[in-house]
């Protein structure tokens, strides 16, 4: 029998109305609850008799109270694979994040995914609780979200070992990527009037790598450096190192050695140590930072007082005094860190508590330091940071000016070599004074502030020498 195209058409459209019927009728007489199980059971029995399998990603917690970090990981993670191809799309305004909204896979809407060869599907799914809802406000309608991933059961073992674990790393990662960055601080009083330890603000430092001026040898050393330590989390667990990586970057002042805190997209807890009470709180201070983070601390030789000096005989003594009458409470105007604590503190059992941290230790004075606090494995990496020289200055150029040759290169680059000026004194030289000023004038002030510099220096050394010759005569 062959039908007609009327007949086909009726014929579907009759399939559909009585459809919608039952459909009706089951919204209307079935409650929710009732309904969610009866879909959760219809969900099971296509899993028995098909050959899939479905992995289920609730958005909630059991107790309804917390968005779960695998959900946030896997919605970022499908954002990325949905946004070019998916049909339907839901903006979400989040909190601090650089984006105005971010997109996500829409209610009942799918997505396909492939990993080494395998197929799998990701499909966004919402149940009615009627009753749930939950503090956050996030589900008060009483829907519950999920995820669901399904594929062939003959791929179980590398869904389950290996895809999951992908989707969840890259998922954090683009997390980190949208989120924006902050800028922690420490306060004397340890903890704030919120009941947290750290305060922040949003951390939007315009530097990087490329504007800092330096050797471009040593900022390439130091670009590999980081790069392979971000990498590194399989060697860190093969060797049995915790995952974190110490920097000391000492030279002059103005030399960028702040600015270098800047160069992972990482958020910067900026521990102001003489603001710590005590040890404990240093590491509670610690503990309460998060993976994926750049812990700063500057002018460490200032920061520690005596403990973090090299000492003579009698400063020792007089440190293990000031330690003793620490414990006991007798004094409290020094900074009450002390050495053992900050070592403590920086690879201590705590340390391995929390992946991938960075922590930069920044002095003016390196040869004042302890050799205890600045042994290789503790800070791993010792970067000096130096005077500018024609190749910093280049970079500088090219920022400030935008120029990348002149004739007055030829002269700069000799004063350069002949004096000793910090990079952010020769910024401060090249930044236009108006908007009028061309790069002419500017160069012209650097060669004039260079010269100036220039003579100081040689009238201190003829000074040093008359009275070095006086005292010699006298003696
Ligand atoms: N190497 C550099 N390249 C580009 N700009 C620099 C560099 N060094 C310093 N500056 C400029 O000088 C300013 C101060 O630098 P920064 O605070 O990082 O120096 P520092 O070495 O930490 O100084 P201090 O020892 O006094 O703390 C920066 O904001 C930047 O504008």
């Amino acid at each position: 029998m062959v039908l007609e195209t009327g007949e086909i058409l009726g014929l579907t459209g009759s399939t559909m109305t009585t459809l919608m019927f039952f459909w009706a009728i089951y919204k209307q007489f079935f409650p929710d609850q009732l309904r969610v199980y009866i879909e959760e059971y219809v969900y099971k029995m296509m899993g028995w008799v098909s050959n899939s399998v479905h992995i289920k990603f609730d958005e909630f917690t059991g107790e309804g109270l917390k968005r779960t970090g695998a959900y946030n990981s896997i919605r970022n993670y499908l954002s990325s694979k949905s946004t070019p191809c998916a049909r339907r799309l839901k903006a979400n305004e989040t909190k601090n994040s650089k984006a105005l909204v971010v997109l996500s896979l829409d209610d009942h809407e799918a997505v396909e995914d492939e990993f080494e060869g395998v197929m799998v599907k990701w499909s966004s799914n919402v149940a009615n609780t009627a009753n749930q809802s939950n503090q956050n406000g996030n589900n008060n309608s009483g829907e519950r979200r999920y995820l669901t991933l399904s594929f062939h059961e003959k791929h179980r073992e590398i869904i389950t070992k290996s895809y999951l674990g992908h989707v969840l790393s890259e998922g954090k990662k683009i997390g980190l990527k949208n989120t924006e960055r902050k800028l922690y601080t420490n306060s004397s009083s340890c903890y704030y009037s919120d009941g947290k330890m750290w305060s922040n603000v949003p951390f939007n430092h315009p530097a990087t790598l490329e504007t800092l001026a330096m050797d471009p040898e040593k900022k390439e050393e130091i670009k590999k450096d980081l790069i392979k330590f971000t990498k590194a989390k399989d060697y860190y667990k093969k060797v049995g190192k915790p995952w974190k990586r110490g920097y000391l970057l000492f030279g002059p002042p103005g030399t960028g050695k702040s600015t270098m805190a800047n160069f992972l997209e990482y958020d910067v807890y900026d521990l102001e140590l003489t603001a710590v009470n005590d040890n404990l709180n240093l590491k509670k201070l610690l503990l309460d930072t998060t993976s994926k983070s750049i812990i700063v601390i500057e002018d460490i030789d200032c920061s520690l007082g005596l403990a973090g000096k090299k000492r003579t005989k009698n400063e020792e003594v007089e440190e293990e005094d000031y330690e003793e009458k620490m414990n006991t409470h007798e004094v409290y105007e020094r900074s009450k860190v002390t050495l053992s604590g900050l070592l403590n503190a920086i690879d201590g059992l705590w340390s391995a508590c929390t992946d991938e941290k960075i922590m930069i230790f920044t002095t003016n004075f390196v040869d004042n330091l302890d050799p205890a606090l600045i042994r290789r494995g503790r800070m791993d990496n010792h970067i000096e940071m130096s005077y500018c020289r024609f190749e910093g200055f280049k970079v500088l150029a090219k920022n400030y000016l935008d120029i990348e040759a002149h004739e007055f290169y030829g002269e700069i680059k000799q004063c350069l070599e002949e004096t000793d000026m910090s990079p952010a004194d020769v910024a401060e030289n090249l930044m236009r004074k108006s908007d009028e000023e061309d790069a002419d004038n500017c160069l012209k002030r650097l060669i004039k502030s260079l010269e100036e510099e220039k003579e100081k220096v040689r009238k201190l050394a003829e000074e040093e020498t008359r009275e070095g010759s006086e005292e010699r005569k006298q003696s």
